[in-house]
């Protein structure tokens, strides 16, 4: 194992006046790359949880895995890390950090979450040319950004060498259906997409636009979930699962990996997360 450092650095990948802090993405990189190896290598890319809202889960979120990783011998295969954050949703009872009503960073709403997102894959695409050698991983509401990723005329967004989705929300009616007795899903759910008419365009498994979705254009799609997940429940993977399935030339790219851990356990140690993103790279055949 060599000494090289990882330094972390916040961007923009928003300029003008519509930038928030929130319009920024963490990078990992190696403090030096070895001559003639620049531009090779894989990107990590992580999008956080935390419901579309929770301004405790954000970007550093990755950083305990990153570490991790890039202490393995999955270091040689991997060129950087990114971790994008994104406009959230109001929260104005967070018991910390209640949104104002005048902060733009915090009054987003279905697409807004998605098109932050966007911007910055081009970005990342823009200053690290990371099409077709990235590993797009998503938590929780950072899995349902992962699966509702769209190309159309409009945009081009970097193809993924693969996406792991962990612990995600796919399908909300049933989400909701399986949590009607707290209110605080509904709640978040109609925060983050109030028009319930797009709800079936939103989700990924309800969204059945085939062929235009990024992950269809993957060499693998992985789904993981843990037992163990208290807020989330299985159902949804099973389901992300069959519609994944649904086309017949896809079908052996769709893996399940079984999690463990309550739901923000995945991430907060950082072990768990990295042992899922190490078995995404094995399945994606890279050299580790
Ligand atoms: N910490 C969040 C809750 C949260 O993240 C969450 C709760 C239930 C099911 C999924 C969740 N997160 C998904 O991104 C909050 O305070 O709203």
């Amino acid at each position: 194992m060599t000494g090289i450092e990882l330094k972390r650095t916040r961007e923009s990948y928003l300029t003008g006046s519509e930038s928030s802090e929130l319009h920024t993405v963490d990078i990992w990189r190696p403090d030096s790359v070895p001559f003639g190896q620049e531009g090779e290598g894989l990107w990590l890319i992580y999008m956080h949880g935390g419901a579309w809202r929770d301004p405790e889960v954000d970007s550093l979120s990755f950083e305990p895995a990153v570490t991790l990783l890039w202490d393995s011998s999955a270091r040689d295969s991997i060129a950087g890390f990114a971790s994008i954050n994104y406009r959230l949703s109001p929260y104005p009872s967070h018991p910390r950090r209640p949104s104002s009503p005048a902060d733009p960073a915090r009054n987003a709403h279905y697409p807004d979450h998605l098109q932050d997102v966007e911007k910055a894959l081009l970005f990342l695409e823009d200053q690290y040319q990371i099409s077709g050698r990235y590993l797009l991983a998503g938590h929780s509401a950072g899995a349902t950004l992962a699966f509702e990723l769209h190309n159309n005329s409009s945009s081009r967004l970097p193809v993924p060498l693969g996406v792991l989705g962990i612990a995600g929300i796919y399908d909300f009616e049933s989400f909701l259906k399986a949590h009607s007795g707290i209110p605080a899903y509904k709640e978040f759910m109609e925060n983050a997409f109030p028009d319930r008419s797009l709800w079936e365009k939103a989700a990924p498994y309800t969204n059945r636009e085939s062929d235009f979705a990024v992950w269809e254009h993957s060499k693998a799609v992985i789904i993981a979930h843990s037992e163990e997940d208290q807020l989330v429940e299985k159902e949804q993977a099973s389901l992300m699962l069959q519609r994944a399935r649904l086309n017949p030339h896809y079908k052996e790219k769709v893996h399940y990996l079984q999690a463990s851990g309550n739901h923000d356990e995945i991430w907060g140690s950082g072990h768990i997360l990295a042992g899922l993103i190490t078995k995404s790279l094995r399945i994606l055949g890279s050299e580790i």
